[in-house]
């Protein structure tokens, strides 16, 4: 489990983490999303003590990450800028990295094996492609057997095989008891990975929800309806916190009534429909929507697909 509480960074007068609270609890996968420049890998540094919090604490299996002797066994990470030696082979690596924990060789020859790398063990990992880079990384990141595994955009320049493999993998580990965590950019992917995800932006908290929660609330789209009685239907559905758009004779996009309200609505009063479809916000707009004020450097406005329809609406 990885607890951060109040977790604090500031560089001179900059505030990269703020406040940031959030849990990463065993037997889940953990999306860590945020845009560009957001704090996450500032975050994860600090998780295993590369960096120190200005203020706040994050502790990994209770502990602080130096107060632990053995932390291989504890954590597993992948961290942007783990360095390897180019020159030597991707066993000799891992075996090196075994020795400082007395880890058998059996653990190396397993890791290997879980990460696809059996067939180019014996290559120097100078010549390695960066696929073949992040299943060294993630093999070693395995290597202590952990509790807690940490992974900075593992799915980074991976082959759409190298992303499933991991993908599965991680459930895996989940599956297995272990704590999950994983950072990335893109929300469609980690939706497709993760059971939570924290979400920040700017540092902060922005959200801290399972994928499904945000999935449903990214669905809130409206219904679209097709009816040739659209003027009828329209005071038929008319209510309080209804609200109701047209943008073409026969059609109309209804909030604040569900497909199945409006279905039921229009049988009743026997107005035959073309149409029912609930519109749903794909889930990496819902993640730019919410990380839209925290992006530190946006590019030139162009109209989305999205803005489009809202505007079409
Ligand atoms: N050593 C440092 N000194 C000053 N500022 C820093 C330092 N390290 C990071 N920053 C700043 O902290 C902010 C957060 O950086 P960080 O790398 O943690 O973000 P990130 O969410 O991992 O971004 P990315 O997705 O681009 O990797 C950025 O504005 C970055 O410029």
């Amino acid at each position: 489990m990885i607890e951060a509480r109040e977790l604090t960074k500031r560089y001179r007068d900059k505030t990269v983490v703020d406040r940031l609270s959030f849990t990463v609890k065993p037997g889940e996968v953990t999306g860590f999303l945020g845009p560009n420049g957001a704090g996450k890998s500032t975050t994860m540094r600090m998780i295993v003590g590369l960096d120190s919090p200005t203020k706040g604490s994050v502790t990994v299996g209770g502990r602080s990450y130096a107060e632990h002797a053995a932390p291989l066994h504890e954590i597993g990470t992948l961290l942007e800028a783990t360095s390897v030696h180019p020159g030597r082979s991707a066993f000799n690596h891992l075996m090196a990295l075994a020795h400082t924990h007395g880890i058998p060789r059996r653990r190396v020859c397993e890791v290997i094996e879980l990460a696809g790398l059996t067939s180019v063990a014996g290559k120097r990992v100078g010549a390695f492609s960066l696929g073949m880079g992040q299943r060294l990384g993630i093999a070693s990141a395995l290597l202590g057997d952990p509790a807690v595994v940490m992974l900075d955009e593992p799915v980074n320049g991976l082959d759409p095989e190298g992303v499933l493999w991991v993908r599965n993998l991680l459930r895996e580990l989940a599956d297995e008891g272990r704590a999950v965590m994983l950072s990335s950019h893109l929300m469609s992917e980690t939706a497709l990975i993760a059971d939570h995800l924290v979400i920040i932006g700017r540092g902060r908290l922005l959200a801290d929800t399972t994928v499904d929660g945000f999935t449903q609330e990214a669905g809130g789209g409206g219904v679209r309806v097709a009816t040739a009685e659209a003027m009828r239907l329209r005071s038929l559905l008319a209510g309080p916190d209804v609200t109701i758009t047209s943008s073409a004779a026969e059609e109309l996009l209804v909030s604040g009534r569900d497909a199945r309200e409006i279905g039921e609505i229009a049988a009743q009063h026997g107005v035959p429909l073309y149409e029912l479809t609930p519109q749903s916000v794909s889930l990496e707009q819902a993640f730019m929507d919410l990380t839209r004020d925290a992006v530190e450097y946006h590019s030139a406005p162009a109209e989305t697909e999205h803005e489009t329809e809202r505007k079409a609406a």
